[in-house]
């Protein structure tokens, strides 16, 4: 790793009930004030789990057993790339203390937003609460069977769905539309109407911008309690997008897709540099499917967005 990379470990310890154990950053230490899953720097020749034990011991008084990778979240500041390394903490002996001081808080998950955090937490708690995968619609050819399909991917658990009809004929695209709602909400799943802000604000669904849209948004094009998604593929795009408080971003493409031949993928470098400059849930999207969550996980990503691989019947 470069001399200016901090590679920090931290870990999600959840009780019996769910809850998730914060700490309080002390007075006088960077950050102070913040809220953090507990944890802290590797050392020089220790295994990443040894340096989370260690931690946790010394900060908590607890003797843990380091579990499963949440995500890795890589992220850039002007003097140094962070690498937040975050594991589940199932079992542990002891009863974690504040040994340095700090306040420590268990928080129902569904809670973890009202708690002030450092930028590189954010994508850790929408991993916790979101879900790591997120359906775009392919254009029907046989709208029964695009129903039947998109039935089968609800029921097969997605819970996130961007309905992307370009080209269709208004009247058959209204129906279509109007049904694909009607079996999102009623599965609990959240929609996003591709590109269209005024039928979103009128039906009160979410919206997802394309990123040419993106750019010309100067304000948030539907409601505060209406969920926000756009399609990212830089910086600029990213830094809009957060502006805009969207809830988050699909960026990409980090393989060649089927759906656009010739176009070279990103690639996860690529896709973790830009990780790196925004505090945006991100989904990952290009050539992925289910198979690929944990290597977008250990990317920074959210999860991974996809048309063929999350469709019933495609071939990915
Ligand atoms: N432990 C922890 N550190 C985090 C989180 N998020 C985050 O940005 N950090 C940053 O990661 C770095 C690691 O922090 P640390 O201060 O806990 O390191 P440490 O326990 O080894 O303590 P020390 O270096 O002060 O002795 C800090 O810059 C901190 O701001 C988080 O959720 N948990
Ligand atoms: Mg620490």
């Amino acid at each position: 790793m470069p001399a200016a990379t901090v590679h920090v470990m931290a870990g999600v310890i959840t009780d019996k009930r769910g809850r998730v154990l914060l700490a309080r950053r002390g007075a006088g230490r960077e950050l102070a004030g913040l809220w953090e899953f507990p944890g802290g720097k590797v050392e020089a020749g220790e295994s990443p789990e040894a340096a989370l034990a260690r931690e946790l011991a010394e900060e908590l008084g607890i003797e843990v057993e380091v579990g499963a990778p949440v995500m890795v979240v890589p992220h850039r500041t002007p003097s140094r790339l962070l690498r937040l390394d975050v594991r589940r903490i199932h079992s542990w002996r002891g009863t974690p203390k504040g040994c340095e001081g700090q306040g420590l808080a268990w928080v129902q998950p569904e809670k973890l937003g009202r708690y002030d955090m450092p930028a590189p937490d954010l994508p850790v708690v929408a991993a916790l609460l979101q879900p790591d995968h997120c359906l775009v619609t392919p254009l029907p050819v046989d709208d029964v069977a695009w129903l039947a399909a998109l039935q089968a991917a609800l029921d097969g658990g997605v819970r996130r769905v961007q309905l992307r009809l370009p080209g269709l004929e208004p009247a058959r695209r209204d129906a279509l539309r109007a049904q694909a709602l009607a079996c999102c909400s009623a599965a609990g799943a959240q929609a996003f109407v591709n590109g269209d802000p005024a039928f979103a604000r009128e039906a009160g669904v979410g919206l997802h911008l394309p990123s040419a849209m993106l750019r010309m948004c100067r304000e948030r094009p539907v409601g505060a309690d209406q969920p926000l998604s756009a399609s990212c593929h830089d910086e600029a795009e990213l830094e809009h997008a957060q502006a805009l408080g969207c809830d988050f971003a699909i960026l990409g493409p980090v393989r060649p897709t089927a759906s656009h031949p010739g176009q070279p993928g990103i690639g996860w470098d690529r896709f973790e540099q830009l990780r790196a400059r925004s505090s945006l849930p991100l989904y990952a999207i290009g050539g992925l499917a289910p198979d690929d969550v944990a290597t977008a996980r250990g990317h920074g990503a959210q999860g991974i967005a996809a048309i063929r691989g999350l469709w019933p019947g495609a071939q990915a």
